[in-house]
């Protein structure tokens, strides 16, 4: 299939995108390297150096499908500049969908996130736990599921909603490289790495077991296998009018403590923490139920934790 990926820059476009070459598809990316990185374009992709609001300039008949992973990320800034994150994340998408009904392309695969789900009083979490958003980022996220169910309704897109958990580890050349870094595992790698003295562990007084939040792990490789399951879904006949969402997770949470001791198993080298205040908006413990896409499309997570350190480190080495 000849596929535009949005996003194809940033660490898990440039991933998934290389996953999607591996199984024979022309690639077409599209990204503003706001966060990412030209280099990180997977081999022999085309790329386009364009917002997503120029989607128009881009989208033709020729493209089979969508994957759309452009969006801003950070939840400290969504709350600090919210504005950034409706532009961006919602108008840019629109305009995305504005293109892809003009030029008829009518499946998509969409980055959502756990997010949407705010702080959830259940654990692990469905998607039929109520989405409640509690920053600007996954109000944004939400909005756009929402748009994808009426576009799905009112214009035959066939659309996926695939809801991340905390993703991490790294395939080959592609990897997490953001600046600033703000999620754990690669934080806490680069204490062994030589390029930090210790790592900031942010909230040891939540109700967990060791007093530090509790996230679903989940390897960026077994992440973009469930793309590629989803973007075949968009295919099927019955799809045309149908906006699904399916969490992403391994079902295992990990305290911020836990990674740290898996840090210091893979990498051999010791590891300083240093406690620090919760961070805003953190919710405690953030667990995914992934049944649905399992019954649905047979899709299972393959590697843990360990892997997930394992090869964040090659990568970081590299
Ligand atoms: N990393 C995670 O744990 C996680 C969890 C849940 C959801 N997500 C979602 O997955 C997607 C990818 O995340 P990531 O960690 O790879 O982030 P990333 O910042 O590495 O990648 C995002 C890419 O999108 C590009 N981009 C941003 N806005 C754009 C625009 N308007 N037009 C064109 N390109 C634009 C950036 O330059 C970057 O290359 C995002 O939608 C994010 O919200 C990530
Ligand atoms: O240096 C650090 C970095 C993080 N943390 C903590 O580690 C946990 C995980 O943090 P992080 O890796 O930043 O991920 P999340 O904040 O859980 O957010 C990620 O996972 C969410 C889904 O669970 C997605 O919605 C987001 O896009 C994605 O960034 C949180 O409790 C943080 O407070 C630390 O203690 N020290």
């Amino acid at each position: 299939m000849k596929l535009l990926v949005t996003g194809g820059a940033g660490y898990i476009g440039s991933v998934v995108g290389s996953q999607l070459v591996a199984a024979g598809h022309e690639v077409v990316v599209v990204d503003s390297l706001l966060t990412g990185h030209e280099e990180a374009v997977p081999d022999s992709a085309r790329f386009v150096h364009a917002g997503i609001d120029e989607a128009a300039d881009v989208v033709d008949s020729s493209f089979d499908a969508v994957l759309h992973f452009a969006a801003r990320s950070l939840v400290g800034q969504s709350v600090a500049e919210p504005e950034l994150y409706w532009w961006n994340n919602v108008v840019g998408t629109l305009r995305l969908l504005d293109a892809m009904r003009a030029a008829d392309v009518r499946r998509l695969v969409f980055s959502s996130t756990a997010a949407t789900y705010g702080r959830p009083e259940v654990s692990p979490i469905t998607e039929d736990t109520p989405a409640v958003p509690i920053n600007p980022y996954g109000q944004s996220k939400l909005a756009v599921d929402h748009a994808l169910a009426g576009e799905a309704v009112a214009h035959g897109l066939a659309a996926v909603s695939l809801r991340y958990f905390n993703v991490g580890g790294a395939l080959g050349r592609h990897g997490e490289r953001h600046d600033p870094e703000t999620h754990l595992i690669p934080n806490v790698l680069m204490v062994p790495a030589g390029r930090r003295a210790a790592v900031d562990v942010f909230g040891t007084d939540y109700p967990t077991p060791d007093g530090t939040a509790v996230r679903d792990y989940l390897h960026v490789e077994d992440l973009g296998r469930a793309h590629l399951l989803a973007l075949d879904w968009t295919g099927t006949g019955a799809a045309s009018g149908e906006h699904r969402v399916y969490n992403l997770g391994s079902g295992t949470g990990y305290s911020v403590r836990e990674v740290v001791e898996a840090v210091r198993r893979v990498t051999g080298h010791p590891v300083p923490t240093t406690d620090r205040e919760r961070r805003a908006g953190d919710p405690p413990v953030l667990v995914a139920s992934a049944d649905r896409i399992a019954a649905d499309l047979g899709w299972r997570p393959e590697h843990g934790l360990e892997q997930i350190v394992e090869d964040a480190w090659t990568f970081m080495q590299r």
